[in-house]
């Protein structure tokens, strides 16, 4: 136990416990234990009626009620869930000892814990596991401490983070944020920058309204008010957390207690071994039914259209939640909470539309510098005024920066003026322009448009694009348009002479993105390009049923234990024809330019359909990449067989034949891997198989390198820039134009 004593009294407070005594200095720690007096505080059955789950000779599993404490502890003796379950075995307050207990030494004795194999919060409700012999309770002990126990915890949160929306049953955003207490008050637990406990959970959303997120959490690790810190830690505290949460929403919402559930616990039985799976009522999600009702309703059948229920999020997870209520055998009227859960955690892979803002590659820019000031004119000159001339200010430069905090042109305006110098002033000097800084995402590549000389019929002048330069490192710059120098004053030159201020560059550019990545998917559309890059990476993005449901590059990260990243790329698909630009096919093309590994998307399972040949579909989509830019031939490519849990349409039947004709054609063995993103099979060889792409010679480790806790900045990333040769700029030439023009040496301007 830990308390502060105040600053004032530092000096002078002492310590004085049983007969010791000890002065106190600033920042002294004491240690105190309380040695409880175990006969005093026998633990008493209490007549404490139980929501009893399942019960045999080894085990009982009990559905906690909420402000029912565990066991015993300091401010809490009696009405515990220990006392109740002591009443519920038979036993007089001298039989405690046949229920088993640790041994080790625990923030309370063990004495008072018998039976407890885990805890649960006094706000919690939920399912929770009670050990009745010794040796049930040394296996789940075990089972506990080695995370051989799959927890699922309900929870009702506030705030809408996206990225928890859209995971596949058994997958969800992972949360992986060390857990220490709070130095300014040990009873609270947060996140620790440095050192604190790993711990790690694993959300996902299973509905949303408006200010309400109903999340499913599976927590790896069990550290104390593990959930609540991390979805806090999340900006999406739970709803009447009183200690993590939003005070002003909780006194709205009238809830008294944290709204987390435990759900459902899955474990070995002790004895048998067999894999047992308890599940918790609903009960407490009952009273705020918005969400919970609008999944009862759509599972009912019923409209929500008269409901409150107008994002469109809560529509569409009901509307499709409607439609499989009956392949799953619900077709109640007033379907029970559990059917609910069931409709909302079978939430396939289809997710809404985010983060489609719109997205500009390619943009045309006309940046002017600031002219030079002029000197001041008629600037009197006399040996007893010393001070210089009146000098005109330098006009401020247009400079282009890159960095990583945008990601396309959309804010880029169409024309940029930096500020003119200012003219001189008496003997003072005008004010320098400011330069203007435009930031422009990493990958941009600059050109300049030059005239031509030609006209078109109805008289536009004609500008031919010329490469100048490309951004590849964060804060890297370039100077477009320098800007004008000052004019200087008579006292440089000839009496009477002087110069005005040059004016400041004006320059046509053309800026086009491509974005930097390691590994492009490419496939067919609905060929589950997204599904696999959000199964494998945070990315998250729409995934639906309609062809081009992706319409701009997404990318994901892919990091592994020894820091090295993986960037993949998910592009909009690709048809027939794409080299010529069919279905923007160039335009979609475009962004395989910086990656050095392609990797080929195609849906395997498709049955005997023998007009939709696997293996021609890889060597269009091949072909298609190459015809684009010759480039791609060089680079390592795999193919990703997706959907290979439809085993009704011979996916593997397909990918194995896929295989040794790939083998059979190339002479060389082409990776080829089968996934299903639904339910994250082949996942870990396919991610391992893009990494041996992009870096064959670095093998992964087994061990995760220890963070360094120290390390303030950003690990460096082992992510190398492509050094391939130049880009072939064919792509704005008609594809079956001739030879590509020489390019001009690209030259830098000098601020
Ligand atoms: N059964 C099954 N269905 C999948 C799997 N992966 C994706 N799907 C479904 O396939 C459809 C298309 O998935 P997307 O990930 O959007 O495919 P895409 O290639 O990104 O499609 P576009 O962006 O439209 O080109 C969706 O309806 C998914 O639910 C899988 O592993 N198994
Ligand atoms: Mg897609």
């Amino acid at each position: 136990m830990t308390w502060n004593i105040p600053d004032d009294a530092f000096a002078r407070s002492v310590a004085t416990f049983e007969g010791f005594c000890q002065l106190l200095l600033f920042q002294d720690i004491v240690d105190v234990s309380f040695l409880v007096d175990l006969s005093a505080l026998s633990l008493e059955p209490e007549a404490i009626e139980l929501d009893i789950l399942y019960e045999d000779d080894d085990l009982l599993i009990v559905n906690k009620p909420s402000g029912m404490v565990v066991h015993p502890a300091p401010g809490n003796w009696t009405g515990t869930l220990v006392n109740a379950v002591l009443h519920h075995f038979g036993f007089s307050s001298e039989d405690v000892h046949r229920l088993p207990t640790a041994c080790g030494a625990g923030p309370t004795p063990a004495e008072l814990r018998p039976g407890i194999v885990h805890r649960l919060d006094v706000g919690t409700t939920g399912v929770i596991a009670v050990a009745k012999t010794v040796a049930s309770f040394s296996v789940l002990s075990q089972a506990f401490a080695e995370r051989e126990v799959q927890k699922t915890y309900l929870a009702l949160a506030l705030g809408g983070r996206k990225c928890f929306l859209g995971h596949p049953p058994g997958g969800g955003y992972v949360v992986d944020k060390a857990i220490a207490r709070s130095k300014s008050n040990r009873r609270i637990m947060g996140v620790a920058e440095t050192g604190g406990r790993p711990a790690l959970s694993r959300v996902r959303a299973l509905a949303k309204d408006r200010e309400k997120m109903f999340v499913e959490v599976k927590p790896r690790t069990g550290r104390t008010h593990q959930i609540r810190v991390h979805l806090a830690s999340e900006h999406t505290p739970i709803l009447g957390d009183e200690t993590y949460g939003w005070q002003h929403i909780n006194r709205r919402a009238d809830v008294q207690r944290p709204m987390l559930h435990a759900y459902e616990l899955s474990l070995n039985h002790p004895s048998t071994g067999e894999t047992m799976t308890f599940r918790g009522s609903m009960e407490p999600f009952r009273c705020f039914g918005a969400l919970v009702s609008a999944a009862a309703y759509a599972a009912s059948g019923a409209r929500v259209n008269g409901a409150r229920h107008s994002d469109a999020v809560a529509k569409s997870t009901t509307r499709r939640a409607a439609e499989r209520a009956p392949d799953l055998g619900i077709s109640t009227e007033q379907p029970s909470a559990n059917q609910v859960v069931e409709v909302l955690g079978q939430q396939d892979l289809e997710s809404f539309p985010r983060l489609q803002r719109p997205f500009v590659d390619r943009t045309w820019l006309m940046a002017k510098a600031g002219n030079g000031g002029n000197p001041a004119p008629n600037a009197l000159r006399r040996p007893h005024l010393p001070k210089g001339p009146g000098y005109g200010g330098h006009g401020g430069s247009v400079i282009l920066k890159a960095t990583t905090q945008i990601e396309s042109f959309l804010d880029i305006p169409q024309k940029v003026t930096a500020p003119h110098g200012a003219d001189g002033h008496d003997t003072r000097r005008g004010r320098t322009g400011d330069d203007l800084y435009l930031q422009v995402p990493l990958g941009t590549i600059v050109r300049e448009r030059i005239f031509s000389g030609y006209t078109t019929e109805e008289g536009r002048r004609i500008f031919l694009p010329q490469f100048r330069y490309q951004f590849l490192r964060h804060l890297d710059t370039y100077v477009v348009a320098k800007g004008g120098i000052g004019g200087i004053g008579p006292k440089s030159f000839k009496k009477g002479d002087m110069r005005r201020g040059t004016p400041g560059q004006r320059t046509r550019l053309e800026l086009e993105l491509r974005v930097l990545n390691d590994v492009a998917l490419l496939g067919l559309p609905n060929a589950g390009k997204t599904s696999l890059l959000a199964a494998m990476s945070r990315a998250h993005t729409r995934i639906g049923p309609e062809e081009f449901s992706t319409t701009r590059p997404h990318v994901g990260v892919i990091c592994f234990r020894d820091r090295v990243e993986v960037r993949v790329c998910d592009l909009p698909g690709l048809k027939h024809g794409a080299h010529q630009d069919k279905l923007m096919g160039r335009r979609i093309l475009r962004h395989t330019y910086r990656s050095r590994a392609l990797a080929f998307v195609v849906n395997v399972a498709r049955g005997e359909k023998s007009e939709e040949d696997v293996l021609e579909e890889v060597e269009m989509l091949r072909q298609e990449a190459i015809q684009f830019d010759p480039l791609n031939a060089e680079k390592p490519w795999m193919v990703i067989g997706t959907k290979c849990d439809m085993l009704h349409r011979d996916p593997l039947f397909h990918l194995d034949s896929l295989f040794y004709r790939l083998r059979a054609r190339y002479e060389d063995e082409i990776p080829v891997v089968g996934t299903s993103s639904r339910f994250g099979l082949g996942l870990t060889r396919c991610v391992r198989t893009l990494r041996q792409l992009v870096y064959p010679d670095m093998l992964e480790p087994r061990y995760r390198l220890g963070a360094d806790p120290i390390l303030k900045e950003h690990p460096k990333v082992l992510h190398l820039p492509y050094e391939g040769p130049l880009p072939s700029l064919g792509e704005y030439q008609s594809p079956t134009a001739g030879a590509l023009p020489a390019i001009v040496q690209p030259k830098k301007l000098e601020p």
